[in-house]
């Protein structure tokens, strides 16, 4: 297994917040992890970042005991909603930061952050500085600045809660593209059931600091907990003649 959870707990103030989570993720594969506010989602991608320190319980990847290593050491990237793109630097300079930082030639960077700008589709966007973009495209750099340095793995944390319906959309599908193509492994944090559902290969359920994570999608859709039959219960009933 690539991913390798076990046992994990945090507590804040006598509060348990994760509660002996464990799961397990393969290589290039995403599970999503669907649930209610305040559940302990972002607490656990921050245990996974490096950015909280776990009260007990083991976290691995590729094998590695990930204990005391600080974030950068675990070359995991985190990615929320409002993710903050550097202000004095272009579309450019942002995706390419990573980049920078770990020494590569200046025209590998270029090719491969001008390879990036189109496969994002912001040709013709690379000079425009953040606050000259719209919400969605802001989202898009930092979606390509965080996978052109090939993390082992990355954590979004609701990364397309705050976009309109159809940039959603065409987010959702640039997501599962470009992460096919850069070998990315991903956990994807969302409270949208269909969100979930779409951007899985694995579906986990959280519910007050605990996982559970469906091997097969069909037990998921039909577990009355995730709230799918629920759904599928509503849209019928405005089908009926009678409504
Ligand atoms: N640093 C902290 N100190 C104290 N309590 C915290 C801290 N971080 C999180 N919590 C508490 O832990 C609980 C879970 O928070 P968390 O952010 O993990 O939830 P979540 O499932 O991501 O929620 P949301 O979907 O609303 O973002 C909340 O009750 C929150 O108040």
């Amino acid at each position: 297994m690539f991913l390798e959870i076990k046992q994990l707990s945090k507590s804040f103030q006598n509060d348990l917040i994760v509660d002996r989570l464990s799961l397990s993720l393969d290589q290039y594969r995403t599970l999503s992890i669907l649930g209610k506010s305040g559940c302990g989602k972002t607490t656990l991608l921050k245990l996974i970042a490096g950015l909280e320190t776990a009260d007990q319980g083991s976290i691995r990847v590729n094998g590695e005991d990930m204990t005391g290593k600080t974030p950068a050491e675990r070359k995991i990237v985190y990615l929320y909603q409002e993710d903050l793109l550097f202000p004095h630097l272009t579309v450019r300079g942002n995706i390419g930061f990573g980049l920078k930082l770990q020494k590569i030639p200046a025209s590998d960077i270029k090719e491969q952050v001008d390879l990036m700008i189109q496969r994002l589709e912001l040709q013709g966007q690379g000079d425009k500085m953040p606050h000259q973009l719209s919400g969605g495209q802001r989202q898009r750099v930092s979606f390509g600045r965080a996978i052109i340095t090939n993390p082992r793995l990355l954590l979004l944390d609701e990364p397309f809660g705050s976009l309109d319906v159809g940039t959603r959309q065409r987010m959702q599908e640039l997501f599962k593209e470009l992460t096919a193509l850069y070998g990315i492994t991903s956990l994807f944090v969302t409270h949208d059931l269909k969100e979930a559902i779409l951007m899985g290969d694995d579906i986990g359920l959280m519910k007050k600091g605990s996982l559970q994570v469906y091997l097969d999608k069909q037990d998921f859709l039909l577990d009355p907990l995730t709230g799918v039959r629920s759904e599928i219960e509503f849209w019928e009933s405005l089908l009926k003649p009678n409504y």
